[in-house]
């Protein structure tokens, strides 16, 4: 991968947009290079998109405007370090307001689930390309990424939600959510069910009018680092090929990440986080190449700035959530990212 990581250091010096990605379990590096500085909107070209949580535009690198370039992914070895960890008590009390807030809205009956967030600055200046490798490497079961566009900025992750995959005419996507540390036999309590099985139900309402012949699996336990979430799984046929567009905008964000019902989650968040999203739980990934689209969800994500790097967590409230466990919940989340940054 020597020459992807030439290449990608090349184009930061002339400031040209770039991506490096892996997808799930492959040990196969891919990089689109950018011939120019273009910020080009995504309209359904082929390529590789990144979009942000609540904007209307989306971008993408297309293949007609970049070189592509694969390579085996190298292994490295990795000492183990992990910056600072000790609790924010001002964040804390920040995020468990935010969460109280929900909570009594969902009292209110405004919404039955809104997903909360917080960004963690680091006063750091990262190594991008030893914290990419890292990255890589330790999350092999995750789809991982760096993204960099001058009029954007940088971007790296390792995300274990899949958004949509398209080949051909079959469609599939998963349902995740409940978080709690992984360890061999656990057990899920009534509240995480419940937050997944309102993502199960409004994914396959909002793909029912497009697709025919859906399949969905039980709930089962997926690991993701660290970390174990709820997964469903769900794979459907398209009534008409080229509706995967619309199908695709109509389940982001899903409440996965936003709420529900979308529309009064979405407003909830934009008026009350505090900070803007951006690309934190917006979504990434290859649009229409060779006949097969698989995008992800912006999730365990940080932005790499000059001399500091913003972090992005969040986690579902339901009307049982507790506020402080569900600090806890993005400390977690935190940690997954924290521990593969070199300095
Ligand atoms: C919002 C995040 O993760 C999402 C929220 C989850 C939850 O609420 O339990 C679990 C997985 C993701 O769908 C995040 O990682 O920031």
């Amino acid at each position: 991968m020597q020459r992807i990581l030439y290449e990608a250091k090349t184009q930061i010096k002339k400031e040209l947009p770039f991506v490096l990605y892996a997808n799930p379990n492959s040990n196969k590096l891919n990089a689109y290079f950018q011939k120019n500085d273009e910020l080009e909107v995504f309209k359904g070209q082929s390529g590789f998109v990144f979009a942000p949580f609540s904007n209307t535009e989306s971008y993408i690198i297309s293949l007609s405007n970049s070189n592509f370039l694969s390579e085996s992914i190298e292994e490295i070895e990795i000492e183990n370090i992990l910056l600072d960890i000790s609790i924010d008590q001002k964040a804390k009390k920040n995020f468990e307001d935010l969460v109280n807030k929900g909570i009594v809205e969902i009292n209110n009956n405004l919404f039955e689930k809104v997903v909360l967030s917080r960004k963690v600055v680091v006063p750091v200046k990262m190594d991008f390309e030893a914290t990419f490798l890292r990255l890589l490497q330790s999350y092999n079961t995750a789809f991982r990424y760096l993204f960099y566009h001058p009029k954007i900025g940088m971007w790296m992750g390792a995300t274990p939600e899949q958004l949509l995959k398209v080949e051909g005419d079959k469609i599939s996507t998963v349902a995740l959510a409940g978080t709690q540390l992984y360890k061999d036999s656990l057990i899920w309590e009534e509240k995480e069910l419940q937050e997944q099985q309102f993502v199960s139900d409004f994914i396959i309402h909002e793909i029912t009018p497009f697709v025919k012949n859906i399949t969905i699996s039980e709930p089962f336990t997926a690991k993701a680092g660290t970390l174990a979430h709820i997964k469903t799984t769900i794979s459907a046929y398209l009534k008409e090929k080229e509706s995967a567009n619309k199908l695709l905008f109509q389940i982001h964000p899903t409440p996965a990440v936003c709420g529900l019902p979308k529309k009064e989650a979405m407003a909830f968040v934009l008026q009350n986080e505090g900070y803007d999203r951006k690309f934190y739980s917006g979504f990434l990934g290859e649009w229409n190449i060779k006949d097969e689209s698989n995008l992800f969800v912006n999730l365990r994500c940080m932005e790499v700035e000059e001399e500091k790097i913003n972090l992005y967590v969040g986690c579902g409230i339901t009307k049982d959530s507790n506020p402080e466990k569900e600090f806890f919940e993005t400390e977690n989340k935190l940690v997954t990212m924290l521990k593969i940054i070199k300095v």
